[in-house]
């Protein structure tokens, strides 16, 4: 059985990596995962590892999360705090 879903609008946000950058603070910590964007404010303090996430803060954290080896639960987390897409580069 096939399903065709009609979309009137695609209401997916996409942000340029030069947005995400300014939101590299405590108060205001978003974060590119496998290229998509993530507003981790809330949950940076309740983290397992600790403060290290911060590292991640404004940028694509997908090197420093796999280099830790973190867990697919951990990975299911992410879910909750998604908000859009990287923008692709038009370069
Ligand atoms: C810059 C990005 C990140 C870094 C550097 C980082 C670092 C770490 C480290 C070092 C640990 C190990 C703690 C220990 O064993 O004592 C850890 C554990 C953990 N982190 Fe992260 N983390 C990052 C991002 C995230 C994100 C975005 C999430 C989920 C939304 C997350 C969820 C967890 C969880 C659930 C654990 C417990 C172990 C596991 O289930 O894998 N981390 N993290």
């Amino acid at each position: 059985m096939i399903s065709i879903t009609l979309k009137s609008e695609d209401t997916t946000k996409h942000f340029t990596i030069e947005q995400i950058k300014k939101h590299n603070k405590k108060d205001d910590f978003w974060a590119i995962f496998r290229n998509k964007v993530y507003d981790l404010t809330d949950f940076w303090k309740k983290h397992p590892g600790g403060d290290i996430i911060l590292e991640g803060a404004g940028k694509d954290m997908t090197y420093l999360f796999d280099d830790i080896g973190h867990s697919l639960d951990a990975e299911s987390l992410l879910k909750q705090y998604y908000i859009g897409e990287l923008e692709k580069s038009k370069l």
